[in-house]
């Protein structure tokens, strides 16, 4: 048998893939590029700024150059490049999700085997319990939660472009840590919003939309979106939500809204990414795993969702694309439709 030795390049590759995260992750967590940034350069001045052994910072520094992470060596002293001045501590940094994914989400994935062998969730075999219900126990792991949905939300300023909000009654269900809505009201002068999420996301979310707006035209409400969704919106929306439940726990939230619609003309607004079966791309298909690994869930098609649309009384009106491969579907409900029932 011949070896194909780019078949051997490419396999390894993917193999030694994990190594690198948790190089990367490593270097975070020891805040080298924060130190770096800092003006401390050297191994020396790295191992005695973080606490970590000198060799070790040696070592490690070296696969981070190699792989371009940093610039620069013991001579010159080490430089942050692009790539690491995107890990630098900061409101818009990578670095919450370096470490998430370094930690929780690296543990999950070791149970990826089982996982996708039971299609169940891999945090909830490395923690023993629901990754929400985790999350509302470890604030400093949902604040990095939340850095991670900040840090993939660039798509957020374009969302007031392709709907028009104004005077119109705002419920973003799941609505996180605040910063749609903020962008959404502060794009939109004349409307108002509710922020509904679980108890524990809303502070942070009160601080974060107290500070981009304002409260004057903010609610904020605790509860759980499968009980009950607050009443009268003109326009609800569902950002990133649904991944993580089962279609029936779907078609409920998708019920509930509709219910809640203060009347025909009210929308329902889904943001999320969708998986292609016939011309997959990496990403998706990825985030699709991930989800399996975090919350037991996954990315539908687009087919799929219009079927659960459909079982709540609810239709597609219209698509729009966003940046970051996420996908708007503007959906109304079913003609001849009781709302409240
Ligand atoms: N049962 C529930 N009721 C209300 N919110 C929930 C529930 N379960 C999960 N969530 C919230 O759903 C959100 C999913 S993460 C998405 C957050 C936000 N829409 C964004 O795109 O940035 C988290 O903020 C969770 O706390």
């Amino acid at each position: 048998m011949t070896v194909d030795l780019q078949a051997t390049r490419d396999v390894i590759e993917m193999i030694t893939g994990g190594w690198r995260a948790q190089a990367l992750y490593t270097a975070v967590k020891l805040g080298l590029p924060d130190h770096i940034k800092a003006g401390r350069t050297t191994r020396g001045e790295l191992a005695k700024s973080t606490g970590a052994n000198e060799e070790g910072i040696h070592r490690l520094m070296r696969l981070l150059v190699a792989m371009g992470v940093f610039e620069g060596n013991e001579s010159t002293g080490y430089r942050n490049t692009d790539v690491s001045a995107a890990l630098l501590d900061g409101p818009q940094s990578l670095r919450g999700m370096c470490l998430l994914y370094g930690e929780e989400f690296y543990s999950a994935w070791g149970h990826a085997h089982n996982a996708i062998s039971t299609v169940s969730s891999g945090f909830e075999a490395a923690y023993g319990r629901p990754f929400y219900e985790y999350l509302g126990e470890d604030a400093a792991t949902a604040r990095r939660f939340q850095h991670t949905l900040n840090a993939a939300s660039m798509f957020f300023h374009q969302v007031p472009e392709i709907f028009d909000f104004s005077g119109k009654m705002v419920v973003d269900v799941g609505g996180g840590g605040g910063q749609l809505l903020a962008t959404i009201l502060g794009a939109t002068p004349d409307a108002r919003g509710t922020l509904f999420d679980r108890e524990h996301m809303l502070p942070q979310a009160g601080e974060h939309l107290a500070a981009a707006v304002g409260l004057d035209r903010v609610e904020l409400v605790g509860g759980d979106m499968f009980t009950d969704v607050p009443q009268g919106g003109d326009v609800y929306i569902l950002c990133r939500v649904l991944a993580g439940w089962d279609d029936d726990a779907v078609v409920k939230v998708f019920e509930k809204c509709r219910r809640a619609m203060v009347d025909s003309s009210s929308r329902l607004l889904l943001l999320d990414r969708f998986v292609d079966d016939e011309a997959p791309t990496v990403l998706p298909a990825l985030w699709d795993l991930h989800l399996l690994m975090t919350t037991g869930g996954g990315h539908r098609t687009v087919d799929r969702i219009t079927t659960l649309l459909n079982r709540a009384g609810l239709e597609i009106e219209r698509r729009a694309e966003l940046p970051m491969e996420t996908v708007a579907l503007i959906a109304a409900p079913r003609p001849g439709l009781r709302q409240k029932s």
